[in-house]
């Protein structure tokens, strides 16, 4: 068997057109453009490639973007005033701060000032309790995007078994709560699980999200099934190689022989994030502004 090749760079592409569209529509609505604001707080070269992408696809989209820098060593009283200051701000609808942030200062508490409906990375405590209760508000991007490539690729998840590796707030326990809410049977396995194989074993849905490079090995995955992987991990430089290979958490090549259907990387859950953060903003717009915005149009 050879799994089929979900292309999250399309899905992507196809969902950032629709929202340029929605964004437009917001435009004439509200007279003014949605805007999103984004933090970053030091000079990880990641976090910048990642920065300038989101203003980059924002004003793609048809927003308005409004990028703040503060230095590595900017202090918490600094960056929470900046944060108030954006929450306050009726140009800004969505409010993002770049993680991982310089060790000295704390993300949760950093996260805790975002207005919630401000906070499209949906990582404050109060979106996250709406989305374990079932109320509407903001999902994390990176597993509401891996859930749209689940139910472009199967339709109805309902009864599926469900194994998510890893348990963060950003990713783990997030997915867990979408494929629970789309009546999957969801197991949460990580670096205590037991037995890890055969729990991946019995899985229709295998989403990998614990950042060790190619630790999913094909033998571990049921055929037939769904290979969502979350990881993006550079290995060290082959000989001869000036930067190393990008794997996900998942072997692919052995994956390919034995799943339904599987994510690459890159190119299968990174692109949706940013994607995904674009709908949150807009989808926030239209909720700040009171523009009725149809369920499921986004
Ligand atoms: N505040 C946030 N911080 C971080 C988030 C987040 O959602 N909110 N997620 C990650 C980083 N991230 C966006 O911020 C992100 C990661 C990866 C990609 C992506 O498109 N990856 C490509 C490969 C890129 C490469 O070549 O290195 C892919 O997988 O195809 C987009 C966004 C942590 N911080
Ligand atoms: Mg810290």
């Amino acid at each position: 068997m050879t799994a089929s090749i979900i292309d999250g760079k399309a899905f992507a592409a196809g969902l950032r057109a629709r929202i340029a569209d929605h964004a437009a529509a917001f435009e004439q609505a509200a007279g003014r453009k949605a805007g999103l604001a984004v933090v970053l707080v030091g000079e990880d070269p990641a976090s910048q490639v990642y920065v300038r992408s989101k203003g980059k696809a924002t004003l793609e989209c048809g927003m308005n973007s409004f990028e703040h820098k503060l230095p590595a060593d900017a202090d918490e009283a600094t960056l929470l005033a900046l944060v108030e200051q954006l929450n306050a701000d009726p140009a800004v609808d969505g409010i993002l701060v770049q993680l991982p942030l310089p060790a000295h200062l704390d993300e949760q508490k950093v996260i805790a000032t975002i207005n919630p409906d401000k906070d499209v990375d949906g990582f404050h405590v109060t979106n996250a309790g709406r989305l374990a209760v079932g109320l509407p508000g903001f999902v994390p991007c990176t597993p509401l995007g891996c859930l749209m490539l689940l139910k472009d690729q199967l339709g109805n998840l309902s009864g599926l078994d469900a194994v998510v590796i890893g348990r963060s707030n950003i990713v783990g326990k997030p997915m867990a709560q979408l494929l629970l809410a789309e009546s999957c049977t969801v197991t949460i396995a990580h670096s205590r699980t037991k037995n890890l194989e055969d729990v991946v074993r019995r899985a229709d849905i295998v989403v990998a999200a614990v950042g060790r490079p190619e630790m999913v090995k094909g033998s571990w995955i049921k055929p037939g099934a769904t290979v969502i992987d979350v990881g993006i991990n550079r290995l060290p430089p082959a000989e001869g190689e000036s930067k190393g290979r990008l794997v996900g958490d998942v072997d692919y090549a052995q994956t390919l022989e034995v799943a339904g259907a599987v994510t690459p990387v890159p190119g299968g859950v990174g692109p949706m994030t940013i994607a995904v953060l674009l709908r949150n903003a807009l989808v926030a717009a239209h909720r700040n502004a009171g523009v009725a915005l149809a369920d499921g149009a986004l």
